[in-house]
C-alpha cells in the first residue's frame, strides 16, 4: 500500500483546493466529478482539468489525478503530472502500456478496473444479431423512406440473406470470461456452440479453474475444423506470438461460405485484407469489428458496406461498469485521504465472479429451481413469482435443516455446490496480477488472540513508485476515519434497544451498535453462527453455518464498520484478516474484499430485540436473518473497545 498525502504531498499541493483541503484533478475525463465531489466533501476538492485547460495550474496542484489512459494522454499534460500525486488510471485500454508510460515518466499509477465480460457478451451478441437480422440498415430505410412506400416491398433486397439465430452454429476462438458469457447467451439464443482453445483443457481439468464452458458447448481440435462448422466466429484470444494474424489468408480459406465474423479482440489477430477480399466476394455474409486499425478500414466504401460493421473499441462500455470503476476510484480515494493510504485492490475479484455468473445452463437452472423450492418449503406463498423471490432470500440464510459445517459458501445464487466447487479464482496470467499476490505483511492479533490471516486476494497493478506496504488499514477503511472525524455523529443506522439476547451477556449489553463493535451471529433458529471459513488454504473467505461454534470463537466474531453519511454497515472479519462481508456477482456471502464498497454495504432491519435483518445494498435479494449479539463495545469513557462478559 501507499502512503497517503500525509505522507507525502507537499504542503503547496495540500492546499491546492481552497480552504485547506487538497485537490483531486479529473483529467481529460469525468467531466461531470459530481459523484467524487459529494463522497470527497470535506476531505479533497474535486476538479474537471480539460486538456483546453492545461495551463491553469490544476493538475500541477493535484494531490491525485484521475485520468484514463496515461500513455494516450498527450505529452503535454503527461508533463503536467508530478511524482508525488496518486494518479488512479479508470479503466485503462492498455494497462501494460500505462504502466510503461509511468514507470518510464517516474509517476506513481494505481489500475482501477472491474471486469467486462458481460459487456464484451453483450456486444458480440448485438453485432450479430445486427448482422443476422439487418436492423441498421432496416431501421435507416424505414426512417428515410415515404410512409407510401409500403414496408416489405421496397425492403425485400434488404432483407435478402437475413437469417434467424436458431439452430446457427457460432464458433468461438479462445477461451475467457467474456467468451463463456457469450456462449451462454448463444445457447439462449438456441444456437450450438462450439469453441477452439489449445490452452483450455475443458472442465475439470483446466489450468484455468474459473472458466468453464457450459457442458453443452463442443471443443474442437482444430481451428480450421471450428472455422469449417460455424456459421458465426467470434475471437476472443489474447493477442501473442501464436494468435497474431491467427485468421490468416490460409485459414480464411476453411471458412464456410457465407458465415459472419465478430472480433472484439485485437484486430492484429485477423488478416484484413483477405477478409475484405472474402467480404466482397461474398464467401463471407458479413463482419463486425470493434476497433479497426490500419488504411483498407478506411476506405469510405468499407463504412458503405451493409454487411461491415466497425464500432469504435466500445464493446466493453455499460454504464454500470462504469460507475463501478468510480466507485472503487472513490474508495481509494477516501482512504488516500483519511488514512493516507491506498488500499491495493484497484482491480477487484469480482473480474471472475462476473464472469461466473453467465455460466448456468439449463440443468443448472432446473437444479436451483428445485433447490429453492426446498428451502422454501413450508413457507406459505400465494405469486410464483414472490416464491421466487422469497426463496432467493432464504438462500442467503443460514441452512437451518444442516446445522453442521456446510462446507458451501453460502448465497442466494442458484448454484449447486458440485458445479460452485469447480469456479476457482481465475488463474491470473497478468504479471501485475501475480505480483500482485505475494504475500502480506503479517496482521496484528486483537484481544481474543484470534491469528489472523495475512492473505492478499486483492488484485493490483502498481507502477512507477515504490509500493509501501502497511499493515495498518486492515480494520481501518475510509470510512471508519471518516468517523473519527466526525465522531460526534451518530450512526444512522444506530437502533435502541433493550437487546433480548438468545444467549444472554454477563452484563447488559449496549444499547446501540456502533462502529467498532464486535459482535456474533447467531442463525435464525437459534441452532448455530454463522462463521467464517477458508474454502481450502489460499482459497478465500466465505461465511459459513457451524453448529457446534460459541461466540468466544474468532471464526464467529465479526468487526461492525460503519459507513458515513449513508445508513449501511460493514462486518469484517476477524480470522479473514480484517476483510468484509460482501455478495458477490455469484450471489455467495464471502470475504474477499478489505475495501468498503456497495458489495459490502448492509442495512439492519427489525429490531435487535428478535431476529432481524441484514440487507445487501448491491443485491437486495441477499438477506441474513440473525441475531446479533453484542460481544465487544467502545466505552464512551476512554474510547477503549472491551469485551462485555
Ligand atoms: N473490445 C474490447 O473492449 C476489449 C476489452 C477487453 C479485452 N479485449 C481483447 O480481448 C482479448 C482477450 O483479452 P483477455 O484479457 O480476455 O485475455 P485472456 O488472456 O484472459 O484470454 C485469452 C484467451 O485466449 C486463449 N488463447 C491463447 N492462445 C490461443 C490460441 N492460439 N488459440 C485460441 N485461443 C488462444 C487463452 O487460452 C485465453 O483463454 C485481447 O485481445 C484484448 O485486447 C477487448
Amino acid at each position: 500500500m501507499l502512503r497517503g498525502p500525509a505522507h507525502s504531498v507537499p504542503a503547496t499541493a495540500a492546499a491546492a483546493g481552497g480552504g485547506g483541503q487538497p485537490l483531486v484533478v479529473t483529467l481529460n475525463c469525468l467531466e461531470d466529478p459530481s459523484v467524487e465531489r459529494d463522497a470527497l466533501a470535506g476531505a479533497a476538492a474535486v476538479e474537471h482539468a480539460p486538456l483546453s485547460a492545461l495551463a491553469s495550474g490544476h493538475v500541477e496542484a493535484a494531490a491525485a489525478v484521475l485520468l484514463t489512459s496515461l500513455a494516450f494522454l498527450p505529452r503535454a499534460a503527461q508533463r503536467r503530472l508530478r511524482p508525488w500525486q496518486l494518479l488512479l488510471c479508470l479503466g485503462s485500454p492498455d494497462r501494460a502500456a500505462d504502466a510503461a508510460a509511468a514507470a518510464e515518466l517516474g509517476l506513481r499509477l494505481v489500475h482501477v478496473d472491474a471486469n467486462r465480460a458481460e459487456e464484451i457478451a453483450d456486444t458480440v451478441m448485438a453485432l450479430f444479431l445486427g448482422l443476422l437480422r439487418r436492423t441498421h440498415l432496416l431501421s435507416g430505410h424505414a426512417s428515410s423512406s415515404t410512409p407510401s412506400a409500403g414496408w416489405l416491398g421496397s425492403v425485400q433486397p434488404l432483407c435478402r440473406g437475413m437469417r434467424r439465430c436458431r439452430g446457427l452454429v457460432l464458433g468461438i476462438v479462445g477461451v475467457n470470461a467474456a467468451a463463456r458469457c457469450l456462449a451462454t447467451r448463444s445457447l439462449a439464443f438456441r444456437m450450438s456452440v462450439l469453441y477452439f482453445d489449445p490452452l483450455y483443457e475443458g472442465a475439470g481439468k483446466t489450468k484455468r479453474p474459473s472458466i468453464v464452458f457450459p457442458s453443452s458447448a463442443r471443443r474442437m481440435d482444430t481451428l480450421n475444423d471450428l472455422l469449417a462448422a460455424s456459421d458465426l466466429v467470434s475471437l476472443h484470444c489474447a493477442l501473442t506470438n501464436d494468435t497474431t494474424n491467427i485468421i490468416s489468408a490460409e485459414r480464411l480459406q476453411h471458412i464456410k461460405p457465407g458465415a459472419f465474423i465478430v472480433n472484439t479482440s485485437s484486430c492484429q489477430l485477423i488478416d484484413d485484407c483477405a477478409l475484405k477480399q472474402l467480404l466482397l466476394d461474398g464467401t463471407i455474409a458479413g463482419c463486425a469489428l470493434d476497433g479497426a486499425e490500419g488504411p483498407q478500414w478506411m476506405e469510405a466504401w468499407v463504412h458503405e458496406m451493409p454487411n461491415v460493421l466497425i464500432l469504435p473499441r466500445s464493446a466493453d462500455y455499460s454504464e454500470e461498469v462504469w460507475m463501478e470503476i468510480r466507485e472503487k476510484a472513490i474508495t481509494i480515494l477516501q482512504s488516500f485521504f483519511f488514512d493516507g493510504i491506498v488500499p491495493n485492490n484497484a482491480i477487484s475479484d469480482e473480474d471472475e465472479a462476473i464472469s461466473d455468473v453467465g455460466c448456468e445452463d439449463d440443468q443448472l437452472y432446473k437444479q436451483a429451481n428445485e433447490h429453492s423450492l426446498r428451502v422454501c418449503d413450508g413457507e406459505q406463498q400465494t405469486d410464483e413469482s414472490q416464491l421466487t423471490l422469497e426463496c432467493d432470500k432464504r438462500r442467503a440464510i443460514s441452512k437451518p435443516e444442516v446445522p453442521e459445517a456446510s462446507g458451501q459458501s453460502q448465497s442466494i445464487g442458484l448454484r449447486s455446490e458440485g458445479r460452485r466447487s469447480r469456479f476457482g479464482k481465475k488463474g491470473k496470467k497478468r504479471p501485475a496480477r501475480r505480483r500482485s499476490q505475494q504475500k502480506m505483511d503479517e496482521l496484528s492479533t486483537v484481544e481474543s488472540g484470534s491469528n489472523y490471516s495475512s492473505r492478499r486476494d486483492d488484485d493490483t497493478v502498481m507502477s512507477g513508485r515504490d509500493q509501501v506496504l502497511s499493515s495498518s488499514s486492515r480494520f481501518a477503511s475510509p470510512e471508519e476515519s471518516k468517523n473519527k472525524l466526525r465522531s460526534s455523529a451518530e450512526s444512522p443506522m444506530e437502533i435502541i434497544s433493550e437487546h433480548k439476547l438468545p444467549a444472554g451477556l454477563g452484563r447488559k449489553p449496549p444499547e446501540r451498535l456502533k462502529d467498532g463493535f464486535v459482535v456474533a451471529l447467531r442463525t435464525r433458529d437459534n441452532l448455530g453462527f454463522h462463521v467464517s471459513r477458508e474454502r481450502v488454504a489460499g482459497g478465500g473467505w466465505y461465511l459459513d453455518v457451524v453448529s457446534n461454534a460459541t461466540k468466544r470463537d474468532p471464526a464467529s466474531q465479526f468487526l461492525i464498520t460503519f459507513k458515513n453519511k449513508v445508513d449501511t454497515m460493514g462486518l469484517r472479519s476477524f480470522v479473514a484478516g480484517g476483510k468484509l462481508l460482501q455478495v458477490n456477482k455469484k450471489a455467495e456471502l464471502v470475504f474477499a474484499s478489505h475495501a468498503f464498497d456497495i458489495w459490502e454495504s448492509w442495512t439492519l432491519e427489525g429490531s435487535l430485540l428478535e431476529c432481524c435483518k441484514l440487507v445487501n445494498h448491491r443485491n437486495p435479494l441477499a438477506v441474513l436473518e440473525v441475531y446479533i449479539e453484542i460481544l465487544a463495545a467502545v466505552s464512551e469513557e476512554d474510547g477503549v473497545t472491551r469485551w462485555l462478559d
